[in-house]
């Protein structure tokens, strides 16, 4: 059975103070969850004292993308050696917001993929399709695409074990649209097919694909009801310790 991961994503929100804050808050809500993998991604400034914050908790930290090359010229960038010293589990890489506003390509997002991997920390691969996209009718191959690139080169073992991957519509994110449970489950077993197609079965059983875009408390029962959704990546309900729980409890009860 896979297990449930669901991750909030702070995107450019909170100061370093409010970070500390939210993350202490989130490490007392969730002392008690057992099944569910917690994971929080602060901005890359609140991120090494967050991760003294949640130190021996049950809240994993995760940071919002990195620069695939070891060092050196990149102004504002961040390499995976500088996340990895501060205790990184996962990194999200190709975030639509990044492949929308900061030139993230398919080829990036697999340069950025090898790097986090080869480091040994675990990745969060962002997937989705635009409004136009869907309602054009290439979301199966505007998927491909991205799943091919992301995951081109990248080992059996590390796909079972070290990939998640997050099907997030741009059309929900931050719009308080979210997809319905079946427009969601079937991309979702679409998404798993794929993986099928590349690694075979038993990889395609063990991958988790979170679903993004809208999720709160009130819509996560059913949408982690549905067979291949194995998880939320969180915005908006991320921000407050409660509303992140009330989600972590849809998946606690299932
Ligand atoms: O983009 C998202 C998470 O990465 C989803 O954001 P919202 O939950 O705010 O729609």
């Amino acid at each position: 059975m896979r297990q449930y991961i669901i991750a909030g994503n702070w995107k450019m929100n909170k100061t370093v103070s409010e970070s500390v804050q939210l993350a202490s808050d989130i490490v007392a809500a969730v002392k008690d969850v057992k099944k569910t993998e917690v994971v929080i991604a602060p901005t890359y400034l609140a991120a090494a004292k967050v991760a003294d914050v949640i130190k021996g908790s049950n809240v994993k930290l995760a940071i919002q993308d990195i620069h695939w090359k070891d060092q050196g010229a990149f102004t504002g960038k961040v390499s995976v050696d500088m996340v990895k010293e501060i205790g990184a589990d996962y990194i999200i890489i190709g975030h639509s917001e990044q492949r929308q506003y900061f030139h993230e390509t398919d080829e990036t997002v697999n340069l950025k993929v090898k790097k986090t991997l080869a480091a040994g920390i675990k990745v969060i691969i962002c997937i989705g399709e635009t409004l136009e996209q869907r309602e054009t009718g290439v979301l199966k191959e505007v998927l491909g695409l991205q799943i091919k690139g992301a995951l081109a080169g990248v080992s059996a073992e590390d796909a079972d074990k070290n990939v998640v991957l997050a099907y997030e519509p741009v059309w929900a994110i931050g719009t308080g649209k979210t997809a319905t449970d079946e427009q969601a489950e079937e991309v979702h077993a679409y998404i798993r097919s794929l993986i099928k197609e590349i690694y075979g079965e038993k990889i395609a059983e063990d991958m988790r694909i979170q679903y993004g875009g809208s999720m709160k408390g009130a819509n996560a029962a059913g949408l982690l009801a549905q067979k291949d959704i194995d998880g939320g990546l969180i915005g908006g309900a991320g921000l407050k310790a409660d509303t992140f729980k009330a989600i972590i409890d849809a998946a606690e009860a299932k």
